[in-house]
């Protein structure tokens, strides 16, 4: 399990649900209710496990209603942005709208970004910049694919792609940003990396953190694991030492089993 200095984590743990294109903005404010309501059942803490979701845009402004009215503590994001501020960009989303609406994250170069929408490295680097500059922290996903692991490049392929995003970032932003290690092959595929995989890479990136800024920084920077993580595989993949949480995708749209990934600590207990 991650280091705990005194009884407290070094890293505070983030749960990140990223709902991908599901759930319209009623169902949205439906899911976000139970989700509370669970969690609140199970008194859960959110100041010990953070919880994050990323609705598609057109929820974001019923979410930000709800957790605003009802001061939920619970955290959201958008699950991409433009690199742009303004301007004739149709069909994009600025930043500056995201943080107007109290987003406090977005996912930058999600797989599906970049498979789908071809974005690239050095697309996803000026995403991070433009997300930093409105004050949004950055979740930077990078993975491999199938060939890249079986082909034994899995580590030298992820560090490039981190490497790339965040050429040109700050010390202080990388602090506070967070790193998804999402291999392509484990997402939606039922298929999930082992423990060893998930903490391998992530040693590997904070090492690599360590290299391009600083020992404090490496240690600040959150990294989660994402790919086919559910209630029943979490609590050994977050065993890991560098492992600070996970990017939960098909298993976040179930109130139920998402508030089971949250509350990990208990499966920690009784394992
Ligand atoms: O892509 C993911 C989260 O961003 C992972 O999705 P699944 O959890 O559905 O595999």
């Amino acid at each position: 399990m991650t280091t705990k200095n005194n009884g407290a984590y070094v890293r505070t743990p983030l749960i990140a649900g990223n709902w991908k294109m599901n759930l319209d903005h009623q169902q949205a404010v439906t899911l976000v209710q139970k989700l509370s309501w669970t969690l609140n059942d199970a008194r859960h803490d959110f100041d010990e496990v953070e919880v994050a979701i990323f609705p598609p845009f057109t929820d974001l402004r019923s979410v930000q209603t709800l957790v605003m009215g009802d001061k939920l503590p619970l955290r959201y994001g958008a699950q991409d942005l433009s690199p742009e501020d303004s301007g004739a960009y149709t069909g994009d989303i600025s930043g500056a709208f995201l943080a107007k609406l109290g987003c406090s994250y977005v996912l930058v170069g999600h797989s599906e970004r970049r498979s789908i929408h071809g974005e690239d490295d050095a697309l996803v680097q000026r995403k991070t910049q433009a997300a930093l500059k409105h004050g949004l922290t950055p979740i930077i996903c990078i993975g491999e694919g199938l060939e890249t692991r079986q082909a034994g490049d899995h580590i030298e392929f992820t560090l490039s792609q981190l490497t790339a995003a965040l050429h040109g970032i700050e010390a202080k932003d990388v602090a506070e940003a967070v790193i998804a290690y999402e291999p392509v092959w484990a997402i939606g595929t039922g298929e999930v990396a082992g423990p060893e995989d998930a903490q391998e890479m992530c040693a590997a990136l904070r090492a690599r953190i360590k290299e391009l800024y600083d020992a404090e920084t490496a240690k600040s920077v959150r990294l989660l694991y994402g790919g086919s993580v559910k209630a029943a595989n979490v609590a050994s993949i977050l065993r890991g030492r560098d492992v600070d949480g996970a990017l939960v995708g098909g298993a976040s749209l179930d109130e139920a089993e998402f508030a089971n990934i949250v509350r990990f600590e208990h499966h920690l207990l009784t394992d």
